[in-house]
Protein backbone atom coordinates (compact mmCIF):
# COMPACT_ATOMS: atom_id res chain seq x y z
CA UNK A 1 0.00 0.00 0.00
CA UNK A 2 1.19 3.57 -0.86
CA UNK A 3 1.82 6.41 1.79
CA UNK A 4 1.34 9.82 0.85
CA UNK A 5 2.05 12.71 3.48
CA UNK A 6 0.42 16.06 2.02
CA UNK A 7 1.42 19.34 3.38
CA UNK A 8 2.24 18.11 7.11
CA UNK A 9 2.58 20.46 9.52
CA UNK A 10 3.73 19.96 13.32
CA UNK A 11 3.95 21.80 16.33
CA UNK A 12 5.24 20.67 19.61
CA UNK A 13 5.54 22.45 23.00
CA UNK A 14 4.73 25.88 20.74
CA UNK A 15 7.44 25.14 18.24
CA UNK A 16 7.11 24.35 14.69
CA UNK A 17 8.87 21.14 14.12
CA UNK A 18 7.72 19.94 10.44
CA UNK A 19 6.08 22.62 7.89
CA UNK A 20 4.35 21.32 5.00
CA UNK A 21 6.43 18.55 4.52
CA UNK A 22 5.05 16.28 1.66
CA UNK A 23 6.48 13.24 -0.30
CA UNK A 24 5.44 9.38 -1.30
CA UNK A 25 6.08 6.59 -0.57
CA UNK A 26 5.27 3.87 -3.13
CA UNK A 27 3.89 0.38 -2.84
CA UNK A 28 6.67 -1.78 -1.80
CA UNK A 29 8.87 1.22 -1.99
CA UNK A 30 11.67 1.54 0.89
CA UNK A 31 11.66 5.55 1.54
CA UNK A 32 14.06 6.62 4.13
CA UNK A 33 14.52 9.47 5.95
CA UNK A 34 17.55 11.27 6.78
CA UNK A 35 18.90 14.62 8.51
CA UNK A 36 20.95 16.35 11.39
CA UNK A 37 19.54 15.32 15.08
CA UNK A 38 16.50 17.33 15.59
CA UNK A 39 15.70 17.80 11.97
CA UNK A 40 12.15 16.43 12.45
CA UNK A 41 12.32 12.46 11.37
CA UNK A 42 10.74 10.98 14.42
CA UNK A 43 8.31 13.15 14.46
CA UNK A 44 7.52 12.59 10.95
CA UNK A 45 7.73 9.14 11.30
CA UNK A 46 5.31 9.40 14.64
CA UNK A 47 2.66 11.22 12.98
CA UNK A 48 2.30 8.67 10.52
CA UNK A 49 1.80 5.99 13.02
CA UNK A 50 -0.67 8.22 14.33
CA UNK A 51 1.07 9.05 18.18
CA UNK A 52 1.08 13.07 16.96
CA UNK A 53 -1.63 14.65 15.36
CA UNK A 54 -0.81 17.27 12.54
CA UNK A 55 -1.79 20.58 12.86
CA UNK A 56 -1.98 20.85 9.20
CA UNK A 57 -1.86 18.48 6.75
CA UNK A 58 -2.67 14.35 6.33
CA UNK A 59 -0.76 11.08 5.91
CA UNK A 60 -2.77 9.12 3.68
CA UNK A 61 -2.60 5.36 3.28
CA UNK A 62 -3.50 4.39 -0.04
CA UNK A 63 -6.38 6.76 -0.37
CA UNK A 64 -7.82 6.94 3.08
CA UNK A 65 -6.51 9.53 6.00
CA UNK A 66 -4.86 7.20 8.64
CA UNK A 67 -6.51 9.39 11.54
CA UNK A 68 -9.67 7.77 10.09
CA UNK A 69 -9.47 4.35 10.79
CA UNK A 70 -10.24 2.14 14.20
CA UNK A 71 -6.87 1.72 16.14
CA UNK A 72 -6.80 -2.12 15.43
CA UNK A 73 -7.56 -1.71 11.44
CA UNK A 74 -4.69 0.85 11.61
CA UNK A 75 -2.79 -1.69 13.40
CA UNK A 76 -3.15 -4.15 10.90
CA UNK A 77 -2.49 -1.89 7.85
CA UNK A 78 1.05 -0.19 9.87
CA UNK A 79 3.42 -1.72 11.84
CA UNK A 80 6.18 0.59 13.75
CA UNK A 81 9.26 0.21 15.57
CA UNK A 82 9.80 3.46 17.82
CA UNK A 83 12.63 4.98 19.00
CA UNK A 84 11.40 5.05 22.69
CA UNK A 85 11.20 1.27 23.35
CA UNK A 86 10.38 0.00 26.72
CA UNK A 87 13.10 -2.44 28.72
CA UNK A 88 11.17 -3.13 31.49
CA UNK A 89 8.32 -5.67 29.89
CA UNK A 90 8.21 -8.45 31.95
CA UNK A 91 7.43 -11.10 29.14
CA UNK A 92 9.31 -13.28 27.44
CA UNK A 93 10.26 -12.77 23.56
CA UNK A 94 7.53 -15.14 22.11
CA UNK A 95 5.43 -12.69 24.26
CA UNK A 96 6.48 -9.92 22.95
CA UNK A 97 5.99 -10.73 19.51
CA UNK A 98 2.74 -12.30 20.00
CA UNK A 99 1.68 -8.89 20.84
CA UNK A 100 1.84 -7.91 17.17
CA UNK A 101 -1.15 -10.04 16.65
CA UNK A 102 -3.79 -8.17 19.10
CA UNK A 103 -4.78 -6.11 15.80
CA UNK A 104 -6.25 -9.89 14.28
CA UNK A 105 -8.47 -10.54 17.55
CA UNK A 106 -11.22 -10.25 19.02
CA UNK A 107 -10.80 -8.70 23.01
CA UNK A 108 -9.35 -11.43 25.22
CA UNK A 109 -9.20 -14.18 22.60
CA UNK A 110 -6.19 -16.06 22.86
CA UNK A 111 -3.17 -17.24 20.28
CA UNK A 112 -5.11 -19.28 17.28
CA UNK A 113 -2.51 -21.75 14.65
CA UNK A 114 -2.04 -18.55 12.51
CA UNK A 115 -1.13 -16.46 15.64
CA UNK A 116 1.59 -18.70 16.56
CA UNK A 117 2.51 -19.17 13.19
CA UNK A 118 3.39 -15.83 12.62
CA UNK A 119 4.51 -15.75 15.71
CA UNK A 120 7.64 -18.68 14.88
CA UNK A 121 7.68 -17.21 11.47
CA UNK A 122 8.95 -13.46 12.51
CA UNK A 123 11.16 -14.87 15.06
CA UNK A 124 12.73 -17.08 12.96
CA UNK A 125 13.51 -14.27 10.36
CA UNK A 126 14.96 -12.23 12.59
CA UNK A 127 17.29 -15.32 13.13
CA UNK A 128 15.60 -15.31 17.40
CA UNK A 129 14.36 -18.73 16.88
CA UNK A 130 16.23 -20.37 19.83
CA UNK A 131 15.31 -17.40 22.31
CA UNK A 132 11.48 -17.35 22.29
CA UNK A 133 11.53 -18.40 25.80
CA UNK A 134 13.99 -15.83 27.34
CA UNK A 135 12.67 -12.70 29.18
CA UNK A 136 12.76 -9.79 27.22
CA UNK A 137 14.15 -7.59 29.99
CA UNK A 138 17.17 -9.74 29.75
CA UNK A 139 18.48 -9.31 26.61
CA UNK A 140 20.94 -6.93 25.32
CA UNK A 141 19.68 -3.81 23.07
CA UNK A 142 20.62 -5.28 20.19
CA UNK A 143 18.50 -8.64 20.33
CA UNK A 144 15.24 -6.44 22.10
CA UNK A 145 15.65 -4.20 18.68
CA UNK A 146 15.32 -7.78 16.72
CA UNK A 147 12.62 -8.92 18.83
CA UNK A 148 10.33 -5.47 18.32
CA UNK A 149 11.41 -5.91 14.81
CA UNK A 150 9.62 -9.93 14.76
CA UNK A 151 6.71 -7.62 16.99
CA UNK A 152 6.31 -5.66 13.59
CA UNK A 153 6.64 -8.74 11.17
CA UNK A 154 4.34 -10.57 13.20
CA UNK A 155 1.59 -7.71 12.98
CA UNK A 156 1.88 -8.51 9.05
CA UNK A 157 1.17 -4.93 7.87
CA UNK A 158 1.21 -3.16 4.66
CA UNK A 159 3.89 -0.60 5.74
CA UNK A 160 6.42 -0.83 8.41
CA UNK A 161 7.75 2.31 10.19
CA UNK A 162 11.27 1.95 11.03
CA UNK A 163 12.96 4.35 13.45
CA UNK A 164 16.47 4.03 13.26
CA UNK A 165 15.98 0.54 13.68
CA UNK A 166 20.38 -0.14 13.23
CA UNK A 167 20.63 1.55 16.79
CA UNK A 168 22.56 -1.22 19.43
CA UNK A 169 23.08 -3.59 16.30
CA UNK A 170 26.79 -4.97 15.61
CA UNK A 171 27.53 -4.50 11.57
CA UNK A 172 26.54 -7.73 11.35
CA UNK A 173 23.26 -7.81 12.05
CA UNK A 174 22.63 -4.14 10.76
CA UNK A 175 24.02 -5.95 7.21
CA UNK A 176 21.35 -8.98 8.21
CA UNK A 177 18.60 -6.13 8.83
CA UNK A 178 18.83 -4.64 5.68
CA UNK A 179 18.57 -7.73 3.99
CA UNK A 180 15.47 -8.52 5.71
CA UNK A 181 14.11 -5.25 4.89
CA UNK A 182 15.41 -5.51 1.20
CA UNK A 183 13.49 -8.97 0.78
CA UNK A 184 10.35 -8.38 2.20
CA UNK A 185 8.85 -5.57 -0.49
CA UNK A 186 7.35 -4.14 1.89
CA UNK A 187 5.84 -0.59 1.78
CA UNK A 188 8.63 1.09 4.57
CA UNK A 189 9.22 4.22 6.13
CA UNK A 190 12.74 4.43 7.37
CA UNK A 191 14.61 6.85 9.20
CA UNK A 192 18.69 5.96 9.08
CA UNK A 193 21.55 8.12 10.84
CA UNK A 194 24.01 6.19 8.57
CA UNK A 195 24.00 7.33 5.51
CA UNK A 196 26.06 4.80 3.77
CA UNK A 197 23.69 2.37 4.71
CA UNK A 198 20.66 4.63 3.82
CA UNK A 199 21.93 4.87 0.28
CA UNK A 200 22.12 0.87 -0.09
CA UNK A 201 18.93 0.36 1.07
CA UNK A 202 16.44 3.07 0.08
CA UNK A 203 14.95 3.53 -3.17
CA UNK A 204 14.54 7.02 -2.29
CA UNK A 205 15.29 9.39 0.62
CA UNK A 206 13.87 12.58 1.79
CA UNK A 207 16.15 15.05 3.41
CA UNK A 208 14.70 16.66 6.36
CA UNK A 209 16.39 19.73 7.83
CA UNK A 210 15.16 22.05 10.29
CA UNK A 211 11.15 20.95 10.14
CA UNK A 212 11.60 21.50 6.02
CA UNK A 213 11.73 18.68 3.60
CA UNK A 214 14.80 19.67 0.94
CA UNK A 215 15.44 17.15 -0.99
CA UNK A 216 14.30 13.92 -2.52
CA UNK A 217 15.24 11.55 -5.01
CA UNK A 218 17.00 8.33 -5.48
CA UNK A 219 20.02 8.13 -3.33
CA UNK A 220 22.88 9.07 -5.78
CA UNK A 221 20.51 11.96 -7.02
CA UNK A 222 20.42 13.49 -3.07
CA UNK A 223 23.65 12.77 -1.23
CA UNK A 224 25.83 15.20 -3.63
CA UNK A 225 28.89 16.68 -1.85
CA UNK A 226 27.24 19.82 -1.88
CA UNK A 227 23.97 18.75 0.13
CA UNK A 228 26.10 16.84 2.58
CA UNK A 229 28.05 20.65 3.40
CA UNK A 230 25.10 21.89 3.19
CA UNK A 231 23.00 20.09 5.61
CA UNK A 232 24.94 17.71 7.24
CA UNK A 233 28.24 20.14 7.89
CA UNK A 234 30.10 17.93 6.83
CA UNK A 235 33.05 17.36 4.15
CA UNK A 236 32.76 14.59 1.77
CA UNK A 237 33.28 12.83 -1.22
CA UNK A 238 30.89 10.53 -3.07
CA UNK A 239 32.31 7.81 -4.41
CA UNK A 240 31.15 4.27 -5.78
CA UNK A 241 31.25 1.61 -3.92
CA UNK A 242 34.08 -1.10 -5.17
CA UNK A 243 30.97 -3.97 -4.18
CA UNK A 244 28.34 -2.75 -4.45
CA UNK A 245 28.22 0.15 -7.05
CA UNK A 246 26.05 2.02 -4.58
CA UNK A 247 26.69 5.46 -3.66
CA UNK A 248 29.81 5.57 -0.59
CA UNK A 249 30.18 8.36 1.21
CA UNK A 250 33.82 8.82 2.06
CA UNK A 251 33.55 11.76 5.17
CA UNK A 252 36.38 13.45 6.25
CA UNK A 253 36.50 13.14 9.17
CA UNK A 254 39.32 15.54 10.54
CA UNK A 255 37.73 18.63 9.59
CA UNK A 256 33.81 20.30 9.24
CA UNK A 257 32.95 21.32 5.68
CA UNK A 258 33.80 24.82 5.45
N1 LIG B 1 7.40 16.58 22.95
C1 LIG B 1 8.13 17.56 22.44
N2 LIG B 1 7.97 18.85 22.84
C2 LIG B 1 8.71 19.85 22.32
N3 LIG B 1 9.64 19.66 21.36
C3 LIG B 1 9.83 18.42 20.92
C4 LIG B 1 9.11 17.30 21.42
N4 LIG B 1 9.53 16.18 20.79
C5 LIG B 1 10.49 16.58 19.92
N5 LIG B 1 10.67 17.91 20.00
C6 LIG B 1 11.62 18.72 19.21
O1 LIG B 1 11.30 18.57 17.85
C7 LIG B 1 12.50 18.60 17.06
C8 LIG B 1 12.51 17.39 16.16
O2 LIG B 1 12.69 16.23 16.94
P1 LIG B 1 12.73 14.77 16.30
O3 LIG B 1 12.86 13.81 17.42
O4 LIG B 1 11.58 14.62 15.36
O5 LIG B 1 14.06 14.87 15.44
P2 LIG B 1 14.93 13.72 14.77
O6 LIG B 1 15.29 14.22 13.40
O7 LIG B 1 14.24 12.41 14.88
O8 LIG B 1 16.22 13.77 15.69
P3 LIG B 1 17.31 12.64 16.09
O9 LIG B 1 18.11 12.40 14.86
O10 LIG B 1 18.12 13.34 17.14
O11 LIG B 1 16.58 11.42 16.59
C9 LIG B 1 13.65 18.67 18.04
O12 LIG B 1 14.09 19.99 18.10
C10 LIG B 1 13.05 18.23 19.35
O13 LIG B 1 13.69 18.87 20.42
Amino acid sequence: MRIAIEELSVALGGRDVLSDVGLIAAEGEIAGLVGPNGSGKSTLLRTVYRHLRPNAGRVLLASRDVRSLAPAEAARHIAALPQERGSDFEFTVREVVAMGRTPYKRAFAGDDEWDRAAVAEALERVGLGAHADRRFAQLSGGERQRVLLARAFAQQPDVLVLDEPTNHLDVQHQVELLALLREQRRTTLISLHDLNAAASLCDRLHVLHEGVLVASGTPREVLTPELLAKVFGVRAAVVEHPLTGDPLIAFDHRQAAP
